[in-house]
């Protein structure tokens, strides 16, 4: 008889309920007895199918919340699927969490009795494999002492040992390898390899990429309860670290197009519109590069300041700051009370392609009144200059001029 697990378009549906609290299960919420509770459902898993052969060592990652747990669960028969199948053949033993497999007041030695009589071990058979189990551990001294005293590390080695010890057909391991150290980790993974090699299936959940690699010999991405990608550890790792990059950038620059945060003084004056200005028209969002740009800037002077002055700076998305004046230093002097209306023109324009943001602040002597900020991206229609972004020339104003209002 040969392992295998498949599974065809799983999906798992956890009912949420939330009120003024937020997210509740939905029990909870029926027992809170509270009025215009919301029922809410989170997809943990959404259509997922793939076929697990013997001797596979499978490797399963994907962000917080990806599924990956559920899924266990669901191949470890803790949970049921909401919708779909899995079949398996062969008799699967599933480390999920450290603290359901060890008894914290007994000791390690006890532990290894327990486990083996739950498991449907003989008291002789278990006193045959015992002092192997206990080599595998490398707990010394400890190994009579109750679990309670040991350190996470030392848990998660009698766990993993305790695990691969009752040789399962299929062995579900989550998380807990990544908290031994790297000698025993190298061991968990011969032993695990040799698991696999007997014909049985190995299924490991990490966050730790390496140890996948190291591991597995497949690996699935999770995303969002859908399996996305299926191959070759190197490969779907690879992959999975992109896409993280990815997403961090965009949260980057969803923090940069906020701009920086200032205290506002809205009494001395405000800031109303920050536009930008290219063939004769306001543009959005998109600026040409090599072409002439002008920054519109529009505001309100309400209360006596001194020194009144209008900062502009320009900054690149990696968070280079580009350009950086007052336009004091241009020869333009803001009312000290009333709306005024600025152009600063440069020629010619001096950002390659790349997404910038431009930060105008009003203030005076005692610091910061008001601040506008405005993201941009600047393309080079023509292509002619890939590349590194660069600033290719000090930034020259053309003009910088009040407008009658
Ligand atoms: N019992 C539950 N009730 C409600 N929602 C749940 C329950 N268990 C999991 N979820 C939700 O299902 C989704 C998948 O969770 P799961 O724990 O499987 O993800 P995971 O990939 O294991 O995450 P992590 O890496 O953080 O352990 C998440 O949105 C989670 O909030």
């Amino acid at each position: 008889m040969s392992a295998f697990i498949r599974i065809s378009h799983l999906s798992k549906v956890f009912a949420l309920a939330e009120h003024g609290g937020g997210p509740v299960s939905l029990m909870g919420a029926l027992r809170s007895g509270k009025r215009e509770v919301v029922q809410r459902e989170v997809r943990a898993l959404d259509d997922v199918s793939f076929e697990i052969r013997e001797g596979e060592r499978v490797g399963i990652i994907g962000r917080n919340g990806a599924g990956k747990t559920t899924l266990l669960s669901i191949l470890a028969g803790i949970s049921d699927p909401t919708s779909g199948t899995i079949e398996a053949e062969g008799d699967i033993h599933a480390i999920l969490t450290i603290g359901t497999v060890l008894r914290e007041d007994a000791t390690g030695r006890e532990n290894i009795y327990i486990d083996g009589l739950f498991h449907g071990k003989s008291r002789a058979e278990i006193d045959d494999s015992v002092q192997e189990i206990i080599d595998f551990t490398e707990l010394g001294e400890f190994i009579d002492r109750p679990v309670r005293t040991y350190s996470s590390g030392m848990k998660a080695k009698l766990a993993f040992a305790l695990g691969s010890a009752i040789k399962p057909d299929i062995l579900i391991i989550d998380e807990t390898l990544s908290v031994g150290d790297a000698f025993f980790a190298d061991k968990a993974s011969r032993r695990m390899r040799e698991i696999a090699d007997r014909g049985r299936i190995v299924i490991l959940v990490s966050h730790g990429l390496s140890s996948i690699v190291e591991m597995c010999d497949r690996c699935l991405w999770l995303d969002q309860g859908r399996l996305i990608m299926d191959g070759s550890p190197a490969e779907v790792t690879r992959a999975y670290q992109a896409s993280v990059q990815q997403a961090d950038e965009a949260e980057f620059k969803r923090k940069f197009e906020a701009g920086d945060p200032v205290v506002r003084r809205p009494d001395l004056g405000r800031l109303e519109h920050l536009g930008l200005i290219q063939r004769a028209e306001e543009i959005k969002a998109t600026a040409l590069a090599f072409e002439p740009l002008t920054f519109h800037l529009k505001g309100l002077v309400t209360g006596m300041s001194r020194s009144l002055d209008a900062h502009l700076r320009i900054v690149r998305v990696d968070g280079r700051t580009l350009w950086d004046d007052r336009l004091s230093s241009h020869g333009l002097v803001l009312p000290a009370c009333g709306s005024f209306d600025i152009e600063v023109a440069f020629d010619p324009f001096i950002l390659g392609a790349n997404l910038f943001r431009i930060d105008a602040q009003l203030l005076d002597e005692a610091g910061p009144i008001d601040q506008i900020s405005r993201a941009f991206e600047v393309i080079d229609e023509h292509g002619q200059h890939g590349g590194t972004p660069l600033l290719f020339y000090p930034p020259l104003i053309k003009t910088c001029s009040l407008k009658d209002v």
